[in-house]
């Protein structure tokens, strides 16, 4: 018999309605209940454990290091682990896990959009849906992926793209990598995880993600390092582009040694560095684009490497960002026929 340990950490999967607003109150083995009432798991042992109970707004980093450790520890004893996990911040939390995870064993997350005392709840289903897939023989090696709405999604470039809608996660351009409903396992495409390993951390330096708008002064990104930042993600325009302020602030901060990542607010498609007095200065001074990661995911990946280099070695840093950002997929690996602009971007 196969054995699973689902982590319950809360989220909206585990609310019920309070004169407050919903609130976390159901555990673990309480959703598993409901789970096992969608699909029978013949062969397949859970043990449930709680982890945390708290909406995924209220968690921080130490939560997510501590779920990390929690993850590990039940990855040794079973063949796969399930994370039910609110969804407002599950692309990080679940983005951060996958730097620490390496084992074949799966790690798989889920969650909800509707409480668990809803008429027509989305959790119980989204969960047996989890379930089955960390129980499949296809999902081992598939590191840390994300299943909602009958839909496996990798976890890099995964993000909430619907505020309210039963399908709320998409990874543009990456996914869905398999299907789980009542035809049952079916997988469209594999996942390449890309764990990074580093000395293990209590906690993470402080990155800022600042984002740009409309006539955007530098005061942010100045600030940044006021506030202790150690490194700095721009969302920027477009393919990455900063205001002509923003930018000579971003070429400041790599002349002091202070890493800058390059991200897009749009929400889909890799960053580049095309336009003169934006992202090509940028990548000229020294900027990493970030591919086609969020702003939210790049923050962590920054933060991980910044966590595991010695202070003030900008190009370690560069390289180690570059290197997991081509392992990934996220930026292109550089090919004979690169032009001097893509080159530009390494
Ligand atoms: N659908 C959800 O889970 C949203 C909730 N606010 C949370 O992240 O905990």
């Amino acid at each position: 018999m196969s054995h699973l340990v689902l982590l319950g950490t809360g989220g909206t999967i585990a609310t019920r309605a309070t004169g407050g607003g919903r609130a976390v109150g159901v555990g673990a083995a309480e959703l598993l209940r409901a789970a096992d009432a969608v699909w029978p798991r013949p062969g397949v042992r859970v043990e449930p454990r709680d982890v945390a109970g708290r909406p995924s707004f209220a968690a921080g980093l130490t939560d997510v290091l501590d779920l990390a450790a929690r993850i590990a520890s039940a990855v040794a004893e079973a063949e796969g682990v399930v994370v039910t996990h609110g969804t407002d911040t599950l692309e990080e939390s679940a983005f951060l896990v996958s730097l620490t995870h390496s084992s074949p064993a799966p790690v798989v997350f889920t969650g909800a959009q509707r409480p668990f005392d809803d008429p027509a709840p989305d959790g119980p289903r989204n969960l047996a849906a989890a379930l089955r897939w960390a129980a499949s023989p296809r999902s081992r090696g598939s590191g840390v992926t994300l299943v909602f709405a009958d839909r496996v999604l990798p976890v890099v470039g995964v993000r909430k793209t619907h505020t309210l809608a039963l399908r709320a996660f998409a990874a543009p351009g990456r996914g869905p990598v398999a299907q789980v409903d009542e035809a049952g396992v079916r997988v469209l495409a594999t996942v390449r995880p890309a764990p990074l390993p580093m000395p293990a951390v209590r906690d993470l330096p402080r990155v800022e993600v600042v984002g740009q708008y409309l006539g955007a002064d530098a005061a942010a990104l100045t600030d940044a390092r006021s506030r202790g930042a150690r490194g700095v993600v721009v969302a920027g325009f477009g393919s990455g582009n900063t205001t002509p302020e923003a930018t000579r602030a971003c070429l400041r901060l790599l002349s002091d040694g202070v890493p800058v990542l390059i991200t897009s607010r749009v929400g889909e498609g890799p960053v580049a560095p095309l336009y003169a007095g934006g992202g090509a200065d940028l990548a000229a001074a020294g900027a990493v684009f970030a591919g086609d990661l969020s702003p939210w995911q790049a923050r962590l990946l920054l933060a991980w490497v910044l966590a595991g280099t010695a202070p003030g070695d900008l190009g370690a840093v560069r390289d180690r960002c570059l290197a997991w950002l081509r392992e990934t997929g996220a930026v292109p690996c550089p090919d004979p026929l690169s032009t001097p602009t893509e080159d530009a971007a390494r």
